[in-house]
């Protein structure tokens, strides 16, 4: 019936359109319900280097072109520049501006199958059967007061387009349906309306949209505190620059999980151009390149900590009084020695220790350099590489041989855990040159220590630092609750100057909630499944945040004893799905969530060294970290220390490398003393070949025998070790990086 009404109304305003476009148009009419606007261009039947058709609605503004082929140049520029500069300027009811680079660009394709989907330009290809697709975008974007205000404003703007829309007899509920304030109870709407999640797909702050336009004349970054839009920002301007460019485009980052997170948001916005854009975290991109340039070169991550392992062996009597704790040296190599590619004593000795508050003396820092020299040497007899050997591999070889097909433009999201020299690699890859470079972060979020200024890695800035202010990830409350973190020290711009705080965004949203426990970890095992039932958000838009990979061994226990379903951040790609999703802080940076609850199992009081005095101020970040990940619902839970009994850990530095695989690490709990054993690393555990074993004389945890064999140095691969002592298989946890499902499987553990 619609369908009918459509095809009469098309031939009565256009009798002389071809049958094929009238057929096509038809069809899209019928599609358009009340909820959405269709300007149709008057002299649809003269070729003009104009969209036949724009379409307004929950999923966003589209200009539409009906034909076999899409234009070529010079018409597809004129067309494309026509469509930007009629809906420039167009605000939504909240004073945001439609970006120019907003419009998504259509060619429906009358016939069965479209025969331009290859070199479409701008174009996302639809054939005419499957029509429908245009209106599945995921959530939609614009709620209906935004739709409303940007059909308004487009029937004034777009001189030459008729509005043209088919009277259904009945309310299309399918398409009014979530947005209707109709069709919805008074609350959903204020809450729907209140939830543009996806809104920033479309319109953005003026303040940002100036920065997604701007041309840059050389290297530009963009800093701001957590939430201010920084990556929503960079993919559109990423979108700008693959309209006006060819070759392939690059947005890369320090966190392994992020790109595929951001790769589907990019596809929402410009799928289009999804093709051209690459989004890889920086080692991935790294081991591609070493490999096509026949230097195919990995990390095997347990090798790698057993040269370590080793090295420690020979010098901890000397550093364990600084520091007991051999990963902080480890750091210390990676972020410090290695990160800001000190090549002798000499140049480690005199320079402070940027992202380091203690200050090491003269002779300490000897003993450090030795520490270094001996793992050098552990490498070097084994063969082996550690990620920053990757790094210098492939700055190496792009000093030898630039990439012979240059990115047209290179995104850094989270730019600030970059070390100094992946940030040198990424001048070398990127290039200097007018907007190719965008480095996007925050000072404030730095979860690693090791700091830089950009100018160390020769990326001068001067002139093209943007810092973004209005929080529009948080509610109030949450924001409020973050704010407690606030750095006590002076944020940095990523330049050496000084940066803009958390406390001083200005927050675009009211309401939210927070809510705050403490307990021991008995009472957490029944407070964690009861807050999860009492979610008001849906378990797919909800993470756990944590902070030790110890501490995601005990509250996936707990989540599995209530038959909570979990993803790991690891294996998160933007999906929401059905499951709470859960990991340490690390993996959750860049990310937001509908609610977030965040369980923070404290360090020990007494602890002494210098990952103790730093660690406070890392904490800190961390926590900034986890909280602003929260849209509208923040749950904070401390773990109390329950006496003797369940000894506490001193909070140590996070592994060095984010991509580290830590499988060598010991995959259960101690079963009595309930300690992670990676974290009582080395004083419960001797390490032989790469392997923990846990000799702590009081822990029943191994058998006598086999206490005893440990105590005999003898080699057990940590896979075995899940089938030994107190902990039952139920208790077992796959290990993130090799231990899969199926290798569990197999041995008997599922
Ligand atoms: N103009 C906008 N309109 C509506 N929402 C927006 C806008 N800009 C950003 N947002 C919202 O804010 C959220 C945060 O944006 P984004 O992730 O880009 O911030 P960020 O500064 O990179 O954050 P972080 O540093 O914490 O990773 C987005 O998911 C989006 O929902």
């Amino acid at each position: 019936m619609r369908q009918q009404t459509a095809s009469a109304l098309v031939k009565d305003y256009f009798p002389e359109l071809d049958p094929d476009r009238r057929r096509v148009l038809g069809g899209l009419l019928a599609e358009t319900t009340t909820a959405r606007h269709l300007f149709v261009r008057a002299d649809l039947a003269a070729d003009r280097p104009q969209a036949d058709v724009f379409l307004i609605g929950a999923e966003g503004v589209f200009a539409i072109t009906i034909a076999a082929e899409p234009p070529r140049p010079p018409s597809l520029h004129q067309l494309v520049r026509h469509a930007e500069e009629r809906c420039a300027g167009i605000r939504d009811h909240r004073g945001r501006v439609l970006p120019s680079s907003a419009v998504h660009f259509v060619l429906l394709a009358p016939g069965p199958a479209p025969r331009a989907a290859r070199a479409a330009g701008p174009f996302r290809v639809i054939a005419e059967p499957q029509l429908s697709r245009l209106f599945e975008r995921g959530s939609p974007h614009l709620d209906r007061r935004q739709v409303e205000a940007v059909g308004e404003q487009a029937g004034k703007l777009l001189a030459g387009y008729l509005p043209l829309r088919v009277q259904a007899p009945g309310r299309d509920r399918a398409a009014d349906a979530l947005l209707d304030p109709d069709t919805l109870v008074a609350g959903e709407v204020a809450a729907a309306q209140l939830r543009p999640f996806d809104t920033w797909l479309t319109f953005l702050h003026p303040h940002q949209r100036a920065i997604v336009n701007r041309d840059y004349s050389g290297p530009a970054r963009i800093s701001g505190p957590a939430g201010t839009g920084k990556t929503v920002v960079a993919l559109h301007r990423l979108r700008r620059l693959a309209r006006r460019s060819t070759g392939p485009l690059l947005f890369t980052t320090f966190v392994r999980t992020l790109p595929a997170v951001h790769e589907a948001a990019f596809r929402r916005l410009a799928p289009e151009l999804a093709e051209r854009a690459e989004f890889l975290h920086l080692h991935a991109w790294i081991r591609r390149f070493l490999a096509d340039r026949g230097r195919g070169v990995d990390v095997d991550a347990r090798g790698v900590r057993t040269a370590f392992s080793r090295a420690w062996g020979r010098h901890r009597a000397v550093l364990e009084p600084i520091e007991r704790h051999d990963e902080y040296w480890r750091t210390e190599i990676d972020r410090v020695i290695r990160g800001r590619g000190f090549t002798s004593l000499a140049e480690y000795s005199v320079p402070r220790r940027r992202g380091r508050t203690v200050r090491l003396s003269a002779e300490q820092k000897a003993a450090v350099w030795r520490l270094y020299e001996t793992y050098r040497e552990m490498l070097a007899e084994r063969g082996l590489h550690d990620y920053n050997d990757l790094i210098d591999l492939a700055l190496a070889e792009l000093r030898r041989q630039p990439l012979e097909d240059r990115y047209a433009a290179v995104v850094v999201d989270e730019v600030q855990d970059i070390t100094l020299n992946g940030l040198r690699l990424i001048r070398e890859l990127a290039g200097t040159g007018p907007n190719q470079l965008l480095l996007v972060g925050d000072g404030q979020q730095q979860v690693y220590p090791g700091g830089w200024r950009l100018s160390d890695a020769g990326i001068p800035i001067q002139g093209r630092g943007e810092v973004l202010r209005v929080n529009y990830r948080n509610r109030a409350e949450v924001l409020t609750f973050a704010q407690r973190f606030d750095a006590k020290n002076e944020v940095d711009d990523l330049d050496g100057e000084a940066g803009i705080a958390l406390h001083d965004a200005e927050g675009a949203s009211t309401g939210g909630t927070t809510a705050a426990w403490r307990g021991s970890e008995a009472e957490l095992a029944e407070e964690l499944p009861r807050r999860v039932a009492g979610l008001p958000a849906p378990l797919g838009q909800t993470a756990l945040i944590l902070f030790h990979r110890g501490d995601l061994t005990r509250c996936r226990r707990i989540l599995r004893t209530a038959g909570i379903p979990c993803l790991s951040l690891d294996d998160y790609s933007g999906e929401p799905g059905d499951c709470l999703k859960v990991g340490t802080v690390h993996r959750a940076k860049g990310l937001d969530f509908q609610a977030v609850l965040v369980v923070e199992f404290p360090g020990k009081p007494t602890e002494n060294g210098v990952a103790a005095e730093e660690a406070p101020e890392l904490r800190d970040r961390q926590r900034l970290v986890a909280a602003t990940r929260a849209r509208d619902y923040l749950w904070w839970g401390v773990v109390e220390p329950a006496g003797e009994q369940v000894p506490d850990r001193a909070p140590t530095p996070p592994a060095a490398d984010d991509s580290e695989c830590v499988h060598q690490m010991p995959i259960a709990w101690c079963a009595h003393c309930r300690k992670p054993p990676a974290d009582v690393l080395p004083h419960g555990y001797r390490t032989k070949g790469g392997n923990a074993y846990h000799n702590d004389p009081d822990c029943t945890w191994l058998d006598k025998g086999q206490r005893s064999s440990a105590h005999r140095g003898q080699t057990v691969h940590p896979k075995e070790r899940i089938a030994w002592g107190a902990v039952t298989p139920g208790e077992l946890e796959p290990c993130e990086a090799c231990c899969t499902e199926a290798w569990l499987r197999r041995h008997g553990h599922r």
